[in-house]
């Protein structure tokens, strides 16, 4: 389907480029360099669809389009913008936009999008009225993987739908819910997030739906639960991967119903919450294990969030690092810059503990540091000092390191030629490898999907390690008798 497109952008590169693009798939392109050459355009031309920038020479494109479709409401407008920020993605679906492209994007992507467009109209958020640039916590985070997580936040700030935010600890899974929050219309009412690994397990159900006076030993009040507390607002469920199973059945109920009642109570009440929920395992392995009701799942992943670990948006992590060290200077440390070195060291490194372990590590070298000026060994030792003391979650036992050495030597006494031969990776990682399968092994039933699961590896890479280093499994109840790991 083809269609008269209007594409806005000052850069006359990227117009050619998009012109040419749209050009090819059949539409009838017309460019505009400013909001006054827009004008001018829009009136000649009268496209189905507006393709437009939003630094423009002459003002603010989402301004532009927030007017226009006041006065064109069906009109079909795609916005792309160097402005990677949550908040443009936002104010790109408030201002009533039919889709959002970060550049740079791909060729492929703004055709889809064209298509979209034109197939099906109009179809963001009615009314250009809201169109307000909320401040929230900010998300930082430019990288490819972001901008999909604040298109799909984009999408969800304005309705009701329950949100599952997964992702490992300290990606930022309470930050994308608070955003969510924020953002939306329940900003102005309560943000209440209950942690289910934190609250001991037969308190779960009370804290959420609260009590009654003499609803059970010590309660002696009345006491409101976090649905009530929340009520208007987003009810944060955190690590939901940990509730108990009959809580879930209980929640299940809530959500189906739209009703609770407190714990020893009769009298049901409206639950007037948005639900996000957040959790760092994997929530479809604990339904497959019994653990995680199905039905409670599917409520819950009507939206699916998945929010990458640090290391799979490297990009970021230097934007993150300054954030956090200005973040400290506004709370009074010492101001503090990272030289190019130091950022790249930061880029390779893995951060296990995510985005927090970064916050934690640039804390630590405001307050710490003498020099304004930051350089590699400045962040290595910081690093090394926090894993030796305990505070990152990649903390090295010390025992390890002396036992490694101590290995090295008793193999410069006995073998002194393996130290230049060339296998001695193999043969300590091996060394530590073999006892850390076995105990694994053994911890687990000689169960190999179990162990495989907690040892954070592929079953197979677990055969083949097995295989290489020669451990028998025969004997175990798993070599012979449970090959799927069936439990
Ligand atoms: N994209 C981001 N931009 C800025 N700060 C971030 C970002 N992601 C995470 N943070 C910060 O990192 C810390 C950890 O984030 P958060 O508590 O949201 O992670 P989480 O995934 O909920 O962790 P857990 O699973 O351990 O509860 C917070 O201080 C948060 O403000």
């Amino acid at each position: 389907m083809s269609g008269s497109i209007l594409v806005v952008d000052d850069d006359s590169a990227i117009r050619t480029v998009v012109a040419a693009a749209l050009k090819r798939e059949g539409h009838r392109v017309t460019t505009a360099a400013s909001i006054a050459e827009f004008r001018r355009e829009f009136r000649l031309a009268r496209p189905d669809v507006l393709v437009t920038d939003v630094v423009l020479p002459d003002g603010n494109g989402l301004d532009l389009v927030s007017s226009l479709l006041g006065e064109h409401p069906d009109l079909p407008v795609i916005i792309f913008s160097a402005q990677n920020t949550l908040a443009t993605a936002v104010r790109a679906t408030e201002v009533g936009a039919f889709d959002y492209l970060p550049k740079p994007f791909d060729l492929d992507a703004l055709a889809q999008a064209v298509r979209g467009a034109i197939a099906k109209g109009r179809r963001g958020p009615a009314g250009a009225a809201e169109a307000e640039l909320i401040g929230g916590p900010s998300l930082i985070g430019r990288s490819p993987a972001m901008q999909e997580v604040y298109r799909v936040i984009a999408r969800v700030v304005s309705n009701d739908l329950t949100v599952l935010v997964m992702g490992e600890s300290g990606t930022g899974k309470e930050l994308v819910a608070q955003a969510i929050h924020d953002m939306g219309p329940r900003k102005r009412a309560p943000f209440v997030a209950l942690n289910m690994a934190a609250i001991p397990r037969e308190l779960i159900e009370a804290e959420l739906f609260g009590h009654e006076r003499g609803a059970f030993t010590g309660a002696a009040a009345r006491v409101a639960g976090k649905f009530e507390q929340a009520a208007g607002g987003t009810l944060f469920l955190d690590e939901i991967g940990d509730m108990p199973m009959d809580a879930q059945t209980r929640l299940l109920r809530v959500l189906q119903s739209g009703e609770f009642t407190t714990v020893g109570g009769a009298r049901p009440i409206r639950a007037d919450v948005r639900i996000v929920a957040a959790t760092n395992k994997e929530l479809s392995t604990l339904v497959a294990a019994g653990q995680f009701r199905e039905d409670l799942f599917y409520r819950l992943n009507v939206v699916p969030i998945a929010l990458p670990s640090l290391r799979e948006r490297r990009q970021d992590i230097a934007l993150l690092a300054r954030h956090f060290l200005d973040r400290a200077a506004e709370d009074g440390l010492p101001r503090k810059q990272l030289d190019a070195d130091a950022v790249a060291v930061l880029e390779r490194y893995d951060w296990p503990g995510n985005v927090r372990q970064l916050e934690n590590l640039m804390r630590r070298i405001a307050a710490l540091s003498r020099d304004e000026w930051v350089d590699a060994a400045g962040i290595r030792r910081a690093l090394g000092e926090a894993s030796v003391h305990g505070s990152a979650p990649d903390a090295r036992d010390p025992g390890i390191e002396t036992a490694v050495r101590a290995r090295l030597d008793r193999i410069a006494i006995e073998d002194p030629d393996a130290l230049d031969d060339g296998g001695l990776y193999d043969r300590i990682i091996g060394e530590v490898e073999r006892p850390l399968i076995e105990a694994m092994l053994a911890r687990h039933g000689h169960n190999q999907l179990r162990a495989a699961r907690a040892l954070g590896i592929n079953r197979n890479t677990l055969r083949k390690r097995l295989d290489t280093l020669g451990i028998d499994v025969a004997g175990g109840v798993n070599g012979a008798g449970r090959p799927d790991g069936a439990e």
